[in-house]
């Protein structure tokens, strides 16, 4: 049988613009098709426009530490319609580049929805294409807790587009989204509380790395209600009421209330029964390591396999599908060592086990290595910010299974010493490394 095409793509986030670059590279017949803008979540509504209003924010945390510096009083004025509007700016200019390298790979691109026919069919805006394989890359989206009043909320998503900076802004869901929009908010001068269901925020992470990271923005006075969720919203005059429930059973005032609860796949419009392609219980398509769902022909790599949600473990999945099925090599990703960052100020990241899980499966062989200190830029502030590093090693050799970090640069450092911990170091590894001094990163040489 011949097909339109030798590969067909559901989806232009990093997972499907990077299968369908490497495919056609080997001179794969590539189609890619996107509902939305190139570049998907990340691009768009994650990663990119995220860090650039970390970046703003730092400016005015920078300016609380200008006057101890030597400068004269700062006045600066921030002005968020102005600067939002740049950022999506240069997004359109990064869709852009997107899409002149698609053109020059000869990757053939449909806008709109793609649903499945069958197995080797799919309907765009009314177009029949047909292909050898199709890869899903269709990512996720945010999901809401069903509660009266949720229509009041907003998502991440409306998050970079908000018209002007909201005075009070209520967070539900203390994970890497609503902690990352809880510092930045902050920093701008919004009033701002976090309701989580979970003891501390940043579940998943070493326990030391919650704590510093929960500690340190509640010095700049960010509200943590834990152990509780929002029961209700109602609309008031003065603004949207959410009611607390859990440990705290309270009403919060918020001129915005931002729901981070989680992702899910978007896997809901795809008619993917008429391909017979199996879901999981949270609607995350089934794969296997390779990332084969259950049809011989179709493949599934990102966000809406609900593997590991980052950027780049979808272009690694996303690489390893291409290398395996038209680059004849076969290859898996390996999710041991993947380092992540929560982009918080203070800021934290990690890789490898933490001291829970390594506990969980060494016992007593497992040790750890910390110091909490204050970095030297603070030290001429009157602003108490601490630094946390934090090795966890296991056994006689004292083998790094964890390196775990808060501070300035946190995610930098992790990432270097990611490639370290992957080769499987010692910690006396790291005691005969000679450090660059005076850095932060030096410490985790210097540990005792
Ligand atoms: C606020 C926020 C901040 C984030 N920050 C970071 C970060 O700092 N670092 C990091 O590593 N990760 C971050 N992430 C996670 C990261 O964005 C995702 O893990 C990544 O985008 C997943 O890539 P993907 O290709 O699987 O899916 P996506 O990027 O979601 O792309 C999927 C694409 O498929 C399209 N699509 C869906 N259905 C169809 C269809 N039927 N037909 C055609 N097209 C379709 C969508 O429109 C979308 O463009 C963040 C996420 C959010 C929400
Ligand atoms: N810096 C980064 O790499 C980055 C940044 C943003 C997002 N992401 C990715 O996107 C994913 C989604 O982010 P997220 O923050 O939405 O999810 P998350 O899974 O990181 O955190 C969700 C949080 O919401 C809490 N929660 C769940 N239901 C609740 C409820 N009803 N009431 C109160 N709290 C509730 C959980 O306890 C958890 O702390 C992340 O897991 C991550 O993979 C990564």
């Amino acid at each position: 049988m011949t097909f339109d095409y030798d590969l067909f793509v559901i989806g232009a986030g990093p997972g499907g613009l990077a299968a369908a670059k490497k495919a056609a590279a080997l001179g794969v017949r590539v189609a890619i098709a996107e509902q939305e803008a190139l570049g998907g979540t990340c691009v768009n509504r994650g990663c990119t426009p995220k860090k650039f209003i970390v970046y703003a924010a730092d400016f005015a945390l920078q300016n609380q530490s200008a006057q101890s510096y030597g400068w004269s009083d700062c006045q600066w004025h921030f002005d968020w319609t102005l600067f939002i509007k740049s950022v999506h700016q240069k997004l359109e200019g990064i869709q852009h580049s997107f899409l002149q390298q698609l053109q020059k790979a000869g990757i053939e691109i449909i806008h709109g929805g793609a649903t499945f026919v069958d197995a080797h069919t799919l309907e765009i805006e009314g177009r029949k294409v047909t292909a050898d394989k199709i890869l899903i890359a269709v990512g996720g989206h945010p999901v809401q807790p069903d509660i009266p009043g949720i229509e009041y909320t907003i998502t991440s998503r409306e998050m970079f587009h908000l018209p002007y900076l909201p005075k009070r802004l209520a967070i539900i869901g203390g994970g890497y989204i609503g902690v990352e929009f809880s510092s930045m908010m902050n920093a701008f001068g919004c009033e701002v509380t976090v309701i989580d269901t979970g003891e501390m925020i940043l579940s998943g992470f070493d326990d030391d790395i919650r704590a510093g990271v929960q500690e340190g923005l509640s010095k700049r006075k960010i509200r943590f209600i834990s152990n509780s969720t929002a029961k209700e919203i109602k609309f008031s005059d003065d603004g949207l009421l959410l009611t607390t429930t859990g440990d705290k059973e309270e009403i919060i005032t918020a001129d915005t209330i931002l729901v981070a609860t989680g992702r899910a796949p978007n896997t809901k419009n795809l008619d993917l029964e008429k391909a017979s392609v199996e879901l999981g219980e949270k609607g995350e398509i089934k794969v296997d390591e390779y990332s084969r769902t259950n049809q011989e022909n179709i493949f599934a790599v990102g966000d809406c396999t609900n593997r590991v949600q980052l950027t780049p473990v979808a272009i690694t999945e996303a690489t390893d599908f291409v290398n395996s099925v038209f680059g004849k090599k076969p290859q898996k990703p390996s999710y041991d060592f993947v380092a992540s960052a929560v982009f918080a100020r203070p800021e934290a990241a990690s890789v490898g086990m933490s001291e829970a899980k390594a506990r969980e499966k060494f016992g007593k062989s497992v040790k750890c290595y910390r110091s909490k200190f204050q970095p030297l830029f603070y030290q001429l502030t009157e602003q108490d910010e601490q630094a946390t590093i934090k090795l966890v090693v296991e056994g006689e050799s004292e083998k790094v299974l964890g390196v775990h970090m808060v501070g300035e640069h946190a995610a930098d450092i992790i990432q270097s010493l990611a490639v370290a911990i992957r080769k499987g170091i010692t910690k006396q590894d790291l005691d005969d490394t000679i450090g660059i001094h005076p850095t932060t990163a030096e410490e985790f040489l210097t540990l005792d």
